[in-house]
């Protein structure tokens, strides 16, 4: 295929209360949206969302590199597949290789620059998936699912809030839902843990997000006071540089430990995926981000291998703009497991989400349906 048009857009979202963490909070999203058009008037769509705390380069960063590439990529021809798009993104010392793609990046280029990265490959794949007419999904997996589990996240602070919102997830289907702890006391949390526990019901699913909020000690405390309510899983809950830590927490814990901010570095997702500690994998869960691991392709790689270790894996966005959580959804459904609901069901948190679009969750789903690509409209981000 040949691209003959490459553009970039700001896109500045706005939530409607700030959604707080242990590592602070989160009230606007700033990123860039990505189009290519190809000779055959397809237009492809990618979304850039940095998170620098999380591991991404700075937004002035993303910004800067996607300009570069962008520019470079109009008029380059590259192969219609995903060969062809790993040779333009991941520079390769092979001529051969290097041929399939567009030239866009040196071999030589040191620099980690993921969201950038997964603003152009899904801008990419969403072109090759429309051109061979067939859902992006497809290119991921031959059996990919046509439907993926996603969790409500709750956001309120006390108790009574946080019960009145459980009742509303399970209300409206939902069957799992998450919460973020630490950053407060332990009585504190085990409070509005078991608030959302008795509003909704035995048979939800709970799980929690410490955000890397405790220390060791105080993650096993907490495990063992809020085991109790029957947990799912818990996120990241001690701080991510500290890999033993996480394998001796996961060793004593009532549920599922999953890595969420400990993916942020690849040399420690290399140590997690390989780390032998003797029985079975260091934990039993790892989140996949796709705007942290700089792309679905790459976000695949690190699943397969999860799965071939034992390890469960579960995508959720970074508050991501709809054309991010949609490219999410599509690599959620090629997983090898499905069990463990996304966390892609962020929409309702933006006050400037598009009020249509085909990945609204109904019942605790999204399901994807039967369109070429994304099936995003590009017209739907600004007709609002
Ligand atoms: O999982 C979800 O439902 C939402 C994703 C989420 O919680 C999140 C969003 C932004 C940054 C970090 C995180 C996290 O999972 O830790
Ligand atoms: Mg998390």
């Amino acid at each position: 295929m040949r691209i003959t048009e490459a553009t970039l857009t700001p896109l500045y979202l706005t939530l409607t209360h700030p959604l707080k963490t242990a590592r602070g909070s989160y009230a606007t999203r700033d990123g860039f949206l990505v189009r290519l058009r190809d000779e055959e008037g397809h237009v492809g769509q990618g979304e850039a969302m940095p998170l620098p705390e999380f591991g991404t380069e700075s937004l002035a960063t993303t910004h800067t590199v996607l300009r570069g590439w962008l520019s470079a990529l109009k008029g380059q021809t590259l192969e219609d597949s995903i060969e062809g798009i790993e040779a333009t993104l991941v520079p390769s010392a092979s001529e051969e290789m290097r041929q399939r793609g567009a030239r866009i990046r040196g071999i030589d280029s040191e620099q980690r620059v993921p969201a950038a990265q997964h603003g152009l490959e899904l801008a990419l794949l969403d072109l090759v998936a429309q051109r061979k007419g067939v859902p992006l999904c497809w290119l991921l997996a031959e059996e990919a699912r046509q439907e993926v589990l996603v969790n409500a996240l709750l956001s309120a602070e006390e108790p009574e809030d946080l019960a009145r919102e459980a009742q509303a997830a399970v209300a409206e289907g939902y069957q799992t839902l998450k919460l973020k702890v630490a950053g407060r006391s332990l009585d504190m949390d085990e409070a509005r843990v078991r608030a959302v526990r008795e509003a909704a019901g035995p048979r939800v699913r709970l799980r929690l997000d410490a955000n890397g909020g405790w220390t060791e000690p105080e993650a096993n405390r907490a495990l063992d006071r809020l085991g109790w309510y029957d947990l799912e899983l818990v996120e990241q809950p001690t701080p991510p540089e500290d890999l033993q830590a996480l394998w001796r927490v996961q060793r004593r814990a009532p549920c599922i430990i999953a890595a969420d901010e400990t993916l942020a570095t690849p040399a420690a997702v290399r140590t997690l995926l390989t780390m032998d500690l003797g029985g079975g994998p260091a934990v039993g869960a790892v989140v996949i981000k796709p705007m942290v691991l700089g792309g679905l392709l790459p976000s695949m790689v690190v699943a397969l291998r999860a799965a071939h270790l034992g390890m469960h894996a579960f995508v959720t966005s970074s508050i991501d703009g709809v054309v991010a959580r949609a490219g999410a959804a599509h690599l959620a459904s090629a997983l090898p497991s499905g069990d463990l609901a996304s966390g892609l069901a962020v929409g309702r948190l933006f006050a400037d989400e598009p009020r249509d679009h085909p990945y609204q969750p109904h019942q605790g789903l999204v399901r994807l349906r039967d369109m070429p690509g994304l099936g995003l409209n590009p017209d739907l981000i600004w007709d609002r």
